[in-house]
């Protein structure tokens, strides 16, 4: 190996890994966070996350803000998987979702566009959640797929902007697993277009080993970049793409891109995450939530505190979604779950009454148009555009219609129209190809990079 290799498996010496921020990597007590100033590291308080939570607020305790915010808009929800849907545990095949928070999830997901966009191979997050009905983006976001119903609505959305990388990416499976096998605790996890090399039930003074051989790795191939989570180092290939990127991407694809018709909530716990919350405010498109205990710099607006709250945020985002402050339920003809009115009733609930399923005046913009499912002139009427009411009741008479997801409901109008083939919805391969990315900083050259201190201790979460 060249001395330069040597020097590059030397932690103290410039590291790949280290254009995360200097304090995450720094000596700490264990429960040390961010400043009040934000110049620092300060060790956290009560008084600390509290002045935090100030800019920062409970999205529980705040929702009437959020609905307020979302009212009258196409609100369309993103979640991240680990420590937002389910808890951080040692054993990263163990972290399972929660019935309760699958139920959370999947209510949402009738009510509107929902997507997991993880870190986790997509596949793997797929089986985690075991929803059909949402959109997934697996590898942070470079493995994107839409509902996985045979015929359903955006089912040929599939895009791997990474995909020329996955040879490569098996290789660097292999060699990060060959290099971490002596240091005890660590694990690496193949996420198809992204590796998770984990030290969380490593010794801290073994982290150091563990960045080293990241590091060799990484520099040994300039196509990879490495990103940190929690207690995980992610070696990706080298693309401007991301979490953002990838939540940027599905908004353009699903009409969802207009900021004065769409509300967007995005919930994550990670500084993967980051990406997606500042696509969210640069293009006022909705709101980034922050799952955390802790005061940490975030560009979401809200916060929550652990997977529990998530779940508990999602009900009442369901049980507002079923009042007439969902805009959805004016998009008749677009979507699934606006109900017509002759068909209203039947969900017997606070939303019976609205009556307004067949009148809105949804549909106007891009949002409405890539929802429709009519094969002319479907959108932007509500439900009487319809070509045949007759066909249309039909279908919602059909028993437990509205206990159905939106996307199954979807087919059953589809089936109940004779219609083959949406011929509104978004399937345009060029656009798939050049998706409208965000604005994103130059890359972190050479002299950005900082030293990475040494030793590496407990991670800050
Ligand atoms: O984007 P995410 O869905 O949050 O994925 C990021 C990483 O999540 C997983 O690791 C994290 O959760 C594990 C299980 O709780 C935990 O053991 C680990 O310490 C955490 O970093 C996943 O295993 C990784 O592959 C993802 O990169």
């Amino acid at each position: 190996m060249s001395a330069e290799r040597d020097a590059q498996r030397q932690p103290s010496l410039i590291s790949r890994v280290s254009f995360e921020p200097l304090s995450d990597f720094a000596l700490l007590p264990g429960n040390a966070t961010l400043s009040r100033d934000g110049s620092g590291v300060s060790v956290d308080s009560a008084g600390e996350f509290e002045f935090w939570r100030e800019e920062h607020p409970c999205a529980l305790l705040n929702f009437s803000q959020i609905a307020a915010q979302a009212a009258g808009k196409l609100v369309a929800v993103f979640l991240d998987y680990d420590g937002t849907l389910t808890p951080i545990v040692s054993n990263p095949d163990q972290a399972l979702m929660s019935e309760h928070a699958r139920e959370a999830v999947r209510r949402v997901a009738q009510l509107f566009p929902t997507a997991v966009i993880s870190g986790r191979g997509r596949e793997k997050v797929q089986q985690f959640v075991r929803l059909e009905e949402l959109y997934y983006a697996g590898s942070h976001g470079m493995d994107i797929v839409g509902p996985q119903v045979e015929g359903g609505p955006h089912a040929d959305l599939a895009f791997q902007p990474a995909a020329q990388y996955a040879p490569l990416m098996d290789g660097v499976y292999a060699e990060l697993l060959e290099g971490v096998s002596s240091i005890v605790g660590s694990s690496v996890e193949h996420n198809k277009f992204c590796v998770s090399v984990h030290f969380r039930n490593c010794a801290p003074e073994d982290y150091p080993a563990v960045v080293g051989v990241v590091d060799a790795v990484s520099a040994a191939h300039p196509e990879l970049r490495v990103t940190r989570g929690r207690k995980v180092l992610e070696v990706r290939p080298q693309v401007d793409w991301d979490k953002g990127t990838a939540l940027a991407h599905l908004l353009e694809m699903l009409g969802l891109a207009d900021p004065s018709q769409v509300y967007c909530i995005y919930i994550g716990d990670d500084r993967t995450d980051e990406d997606a919350f500042q696509v969210l405010a640069d293009k006022q498109l909705g709101g980034g939530i922050l799952v955390s205990t802790k005061a940490k710099p975030t560009a979401g607006l809200w916060t929550l505190r652990d997977p529990a709250e998530v779940a508990a945020f999602l009900n009442r985002l369901v049980a507002w979604g079923r009042t007439d402050a969902n805009r959805w339920h004016t998009v008749g003809s677009c979507t699934g779950w606006a109900i017509c009115p002759s068909a209203r009733h039947r969900r017997g609930s606070s939303d019976a009454s609205t009556g307004s399923g067949g009148s809105g005046s949804g549909g106007s913009g891009s949002a409405a148009a890539a929802f429709c499912i009519g094969s002319s002139g479907g959108c932007g009427g509500g439900i009487p555009s319809y070509n045949s009411p007759a066909t249309m009741a039909s279908a919602l008479s059909k028993d437990g219609f509205f206990g159905q997801t939106w996307l199954q409901q979807q087919q059953l109008v589809a089936a109940a129209r004779n219609v083959a083939e949406p011929s509104e919805r978004v399937t345009a391969a060029n656009s798939l190809q050049r998706p409208p990315l965000p604005p994103k900083p130059a890359a972190a050259g050479p002299q950005q990079e900082q030293q990475l201190p040494q030793p590496l201790t407990d991670e800050l979460r």
